[in-house]
């Protein structure tokens, strides 16, 4: 290390250790029961947007009304810790997969409603955020005016081209949300809302959604104010209610369902997707790894076959979309199951 910059001090470690972080002495939740479900809605208040919001949503589902509507959920759900929040806990997704797969959806004549974290990524605009790919590199001035770089002209043609259709032909709803509590009565709201297209309606439940929250009778109204010298921040989380099992058996009856699992760890992935599948009785899991996620995944169904989906050395150097193999995929399934329901 040069010898100008100081070393950083060792790190001070709070009194204990890593093991004991999380108090693990709380036995597991049991599985949510119904009730706890129903307790959920009724004593957490839907956004107060929910309503307009439907009516946009069931415009949108009567104009497709002959066709296939997939809803893509994306990016990750926040469980403020105040009522007038200022932290939060955040579930990581930047939105790719969702934005990606979404676009994957339209080519494939898809209607798409995409129910998103606020400012997470978006199809098509994904290509050229203000961060990442910032616009205005590919912007330059001549005559005065401003024009789009020669060297990029052609792959920003292609994507405005795309994204021109899906509005002319309204084939994108883009719906957003922050919290865990506007995803889950969203998502419930939006399920009702497709049960008309029966088996042509598809979810594709990409967001990382939170699975444990401060039930409004536990939340501070204002900011948790810190005493002088520093003091433990205790937290006493609820599990959020496995909807997906409402989901499945009731919500959206008849509709083709796709949940992702994500793990860290390799060991757990496959056993922790087959329990998921197995615990909700919907048609498929896509499980992931964090530090993978780009380049393969694995599909797991329910006759206990096991696929995986991986990039090549070759597709991954050239820049190809995972979701360019998925998305096919999940189509091909969706057409028999389209078939086998009958409607
Ligand atoms: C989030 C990522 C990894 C994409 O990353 P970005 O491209 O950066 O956006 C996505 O592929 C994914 O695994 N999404 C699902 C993550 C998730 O939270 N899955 C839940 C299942 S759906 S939430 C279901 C709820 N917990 C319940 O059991 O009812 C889980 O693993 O537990």
């Amino acid at each position: 290390m040069d010898s100008h910059i100081p070393s950083p001090p060792t790190r001070r470690l709070s009194m204990g250790e890593r093991e004991n972080a999380i108090d693990r002495t709380i036995p597991l939740f049991p599985p949510a029961a119904e009730i706890d479900e129903f307790n959920y809605f009724d004593n957490n208040e839907p956004p107060e947007y929910l309503e307009g919001m439907i009516r946009g949503a069931q415009e949108f589902v009567k104009f497709h009304r002959n066709g296939r509507v997939v809803l893509v959920t994306s990016g990750g759900t926040t469980v403020p810790l105040e009522n007038q929040t200022v932290r939060f806990i955040d579930n990581f997704s930047a939105g790719t997969r969702g934005a990606t797969s979404a676009e994957y959806f339209l080519e494939n004549g898809y209607a798409v409603i995409f129910l998103h974290r606020q400012f997470s990524l978006l199809p098509y605009s994904r290509h050229y955020s203000h961060s990442t790919n910032c616009f205005l590199d590919f912007m330059e001035e001549k005559d005065g005016k401003v024009v789009v770089d020669p060297k990029y002209q052609e792959e920003m043609l292609s994507v405005l081209r795309k994204y021109q259709t899906a509005k002319d032909h309204n084939l994108l709803l883009l719906l957003p949300f922050t919290t865990i509590n506007q995803y889950l009565h969203t998502l419930r709201a939006l399920s009702v809302t497709l049960r008309p297209l029966k088996s042509r309606a598809l979810f594709y439940l990409a967001a990382a959604v939170s699975d444990f929250f401060v039930p409004l009778h536990r939340i501070p109204e204002h900011k948790i104010q810190s005493k002088a010298g520093g003091s433990k921040l205790v937290m006493n989380l609820d599990p959020v209610p496995k909807f997906l099992h409402r989901l499945v058996d009731k919500w959206a009856p008849g509709a083709m369902i796709v949940s992702f699992k994500l793990e860290t760890d390799s060991s757990i992935l496959l056993s922790k997707a087959r329990q998921a599948l197995e615990r909700y009785a919907h048609q498929l899991v896509i499980g992931n790894l964090l530090q993978t996620r780009k380049a393969e995944v694995v599909f797991v169904e329910p006759d206990k076959t096991e696929l995986w989906i991986r990039l090549t050395p070759a597709q991954e150097a050239t820049g190809v979309d995972i979701e360019s193999l998925i998305i096919p995929a999940i189509i091909q399934r969706h057409d028999i199951w389209i078939k086998q329901s009958g409607n």
